[in-house]
């Protein structure tokens, strides 16, 4: 049994006068410590698959398991960082990435210690009672990232943390995720339209095509681009005709 098992899940919205079928059996599994990407078309699912996999939203048919338990059971073990990082601007930093630990009683001597660790680790330290206000966009991701681990969560939901970034904060920041949760051996599952960002940061792609959405093809990533940071991953001679495989295929998806 894999780590996360996503066991032939369907969803559809209802409104009083339609019904959106918005994800058809869609059924994988992630193992313990790997990273998938979600890729394809805009409103092919993938935010409905990741709240999903939350315990957000109850999928029509079908069910998730993480560590065979239901979403529902462990909120607590699953983190979740978005585009926007939805830091609170009144509080201080030390405050913000308190703040889950805090929500979940888990807030003590040791776990401040170690998501102010965090801070350092991310390269912040002594920003802990400034304001978010005062930092940059790419250090609030980053304080968002610490707040999330903070809880130590078993499973990694990253829902376009990137795309509000500016290119180099961003490719400093798949730098920075990436080598984080490899090196906290955390599983984690990415919704991205950067197909380079998707290359260099997994170990497999999922591409869903739409109406209804389902898995088009799942792609495995080299194994010597696996074996690098994202950095130097998008400088690998293979990474080139990998992006353009993938690219094709995409192409073929958004016309269809
Ligand atoms: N709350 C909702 N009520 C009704 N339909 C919805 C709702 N949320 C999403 N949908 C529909 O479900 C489908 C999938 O949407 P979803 O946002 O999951 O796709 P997506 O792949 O994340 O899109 P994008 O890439 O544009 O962010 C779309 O057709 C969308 O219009």
């Amino acid at each position: 049994m894999g780590f996360v098992e996503i066991d032939s899940i369907s969803h559809t919205y209802f409104t009083p006068t339609t019904a959106n079928n918005a994800l058809k059996n869609i059924h994988f599994t992630i193992e313990k410590g790997e990273f998938i990407s979600l890729i394809g078309p805009s409103g092919c699912g993938k935010t409905t698959l990741l709240s999903i996999v939350a315990g957000l939203l109850s999928p029509t048919n079908g069910k998730i398991l993480i560590e065979g338990k239901n979403p529902n059971q462990l909120k607590s073990l699953i983190g979740y960082m978005l585009q926007q990082d939805y830091l609170f601007p009144w509080k201080s930093i030390e405050e913000n990435i308190f703040l889950g630990l805090k929500v979940m009683n888990l807030l003590n001597e040791e776990t401040k210690q170690k998501a102010i660790h965090l801070l350092e680790v991310m390269g912040l330290q002594g920003v802990e009672k400034q304001s978010p206000r005062q930092l940059s966009g790419g250090m609030r991701q980053r304080v968002a990232l610490v707040r999330t681990l903070a809880v130590n969560p078993k499973l990694l939901l990253l829902d376009e943390p990137f795309s509000a970034l500016d290119y180099q904060t961003k490719l400093k920041l798949e730098d920075l995720v990436f080598t984080t949760l490899k090196s906290f051996h955390k599983t984690a599952l990415l919704v991205t339209h950067d197909i380079g960002e998707a290359i260099c940061m997994s170990d497999r792609i999922i591409m869903l095509s739409r109406s209804p959405g389902s898995i088009h093809r799942i792609f495995k990533v080299p194994k010597e681009l696996r074996e690098l940071s994202p950095f130097e991953a998008r400088n690998h001679s293979q990474f080139p005709d990998f992006f353009q495989q993938i690219w094709k295929e995409l192409e073929l998806l958004e016309h269809k």
